[in-house]
């Protein structure tokens, strides 16, 4: 069996050796020939699975994206041409909300205004928006949720409409798929007037599909002198963004939100599931066989911990403004994308074992510290 990844999918060898021969594709130049007596195709969010591409793929039976968001592949096509396909949802879902977190408790600092008070509206209650919410009341901080189709499906009790939501809160974060058309359409979700309508003060958070915010009235509604803090993970036009949008960005990263060594390794182990269930091949391989121990695993609290406290434990496994300004500095050729391949190692907050008397261990559980035994 032929195997070709994406060279930015980490473990691929290590999960999928055993089904044949791997080879390696950058992401961005996949050619149809490059197809040609390929059984396997590994995907991650920048190739586009279409039928240009898949022109030549004479022997593809399984295409798998090691992403949640599905926009860059033609679900269709593959229907169509009988190749089985998934996609790896939730396999970086604390690794987006721990950025966002990580970003509030860096404004709040910045802004002298503290987080609990705040409310935090929240736009797409899936994976992500869920994950993150819980992590919020954790922190007894108050959240709006918006998600129409969820609420529409009986599973969500809380949903307030988007403008309501816009209206009321103080940061609002978008967790939804890029949808182009139809009832729940996300493109351009944010337009001017919706932007032009921010309470002065808003934070703007964006860490789903760039296309969601319209970045060229975003710019027009800064360079106007709108009050906005601006925290942006993903961009229109990736990876030839609007630059002239980077000043008035307060964090800037480069589509870098789900990369923790941990949601990078669950996405390529789920597909190595799948692909194991269509073989009818066992499961053997878990991500304990190759996580590395991190350079930090412990920490005691011996107190009732403040707000502060708290921030200090999260920026001490993920600050966001290590990865803010990188960007600026990095622009001409392939910096977008080299930063991407070339993104440090992260880990997520569970790598961090908190022990002592504090009565918050249980919500810092709750927030994803693992509580030594
Ligand atoms: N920046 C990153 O690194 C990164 C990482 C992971 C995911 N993402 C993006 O974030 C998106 C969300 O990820 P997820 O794992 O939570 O996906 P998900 O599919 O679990 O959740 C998306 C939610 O959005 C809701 N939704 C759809 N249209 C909506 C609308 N018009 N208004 C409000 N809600 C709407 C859906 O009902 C669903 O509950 C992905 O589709 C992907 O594009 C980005
Ligand atoms: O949809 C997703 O899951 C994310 O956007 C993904 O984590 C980031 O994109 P990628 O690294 O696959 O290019």
């Amino acid at each position: 069996m032929k195997i070709l990844a994406d060279q930015n999918m980490p473990l691929v060898e290590q999960y999928f050796a055993d089904f044949g021969e791997v080879e390696r594709f950058d992401g961005r130049k996949l050619t149809p020939e490059q197809l040609i007596n390929v059984d396997v195709l590994l995907t991650r969010s920048v190739t586009n699975v279409n039928h240009e591409l898949l022109a030549q793929a004479n022997k593809l039976s399984f295409v798998g994206t090691a992403t949640i968001g599905i926009d860059h592949i033609d679900t269709q096509l593959l229907h169509d041409r009988n190749i089985a396909f998934t996609s790896a949802p939730g396999c970086n879902a604390v690794a987006v909300a721990e950025y966002v977190i990580s970003s509030l408790f860096a404004l709040s600092q910045e802004n002298a205004r503290p987080l609990c008070g705040q409310t935090i509206g929240i736009v797409g209650m899936g994976n992500i928006g869920t994950c993150l919410s819980q992590k919020l009341k954790a922190l007894n901080v108050d959240v709006l949720l918006c998600d129409p189709i969820k609420h529409e499906q009986g599973l969500l009790q809380e949903h307030v409409a988007l403008d309501e939501l816009l209206a009321q809160s103080d940061v609002v974060t978008f967790h939804v798929p890029l949808i182009k058309s139809g009832e729940h359409k996300t493109l351009h979700m944010m337009n001017k007037e919706r932007l032009k309508a921010l309470k002065p003060e808003t934070t703007l958070i964006n860490a789903s599909r760039g296309d969601v915010i319209d970045n060229q009235a975003l710019l027009e509604v800064m360079e106007a002198g709108a009050d906005l803090d601006i925290v942006l993970d993903v961009w229109e036009k990736e990876p030839n963004i609007l630059t002239e949008l980077l000043e008035h960005v307060r964090y800037a990263s480069v589509h870098i939100a789900g990369h923790t060594l941990e949601g990078k390794a669950r996405g390529t182990q789920m597909l190595y599931q799948k692909l194991c269930d269509l073989k009818g091949v066992e499961v053997s391989k878990s991500l304990d066989d190759f996580l590395p121990i991190p350079a930090i695993t412990n920490a005691t609290v011996t107190q009732s911990l403040s707000e502060q406290d708290i921030a200090r434990l999260v920026h001490l496994i993920y600050d966001v403004r290590r990865d803010d300004g990188i960007l600026l500095r990095h622009l001409e050729g392939e910096g977008f994308d080299s930063l991407r391949k070339n993104y440090p190692v992260r880990r997520e907050f569970s790598t961090l074992f908190l022990q002592g008397d504090s009565p918050q261990l249980a919500a810092l559980s709750q927030l994803g510290f693992s509580i030594a035994k």
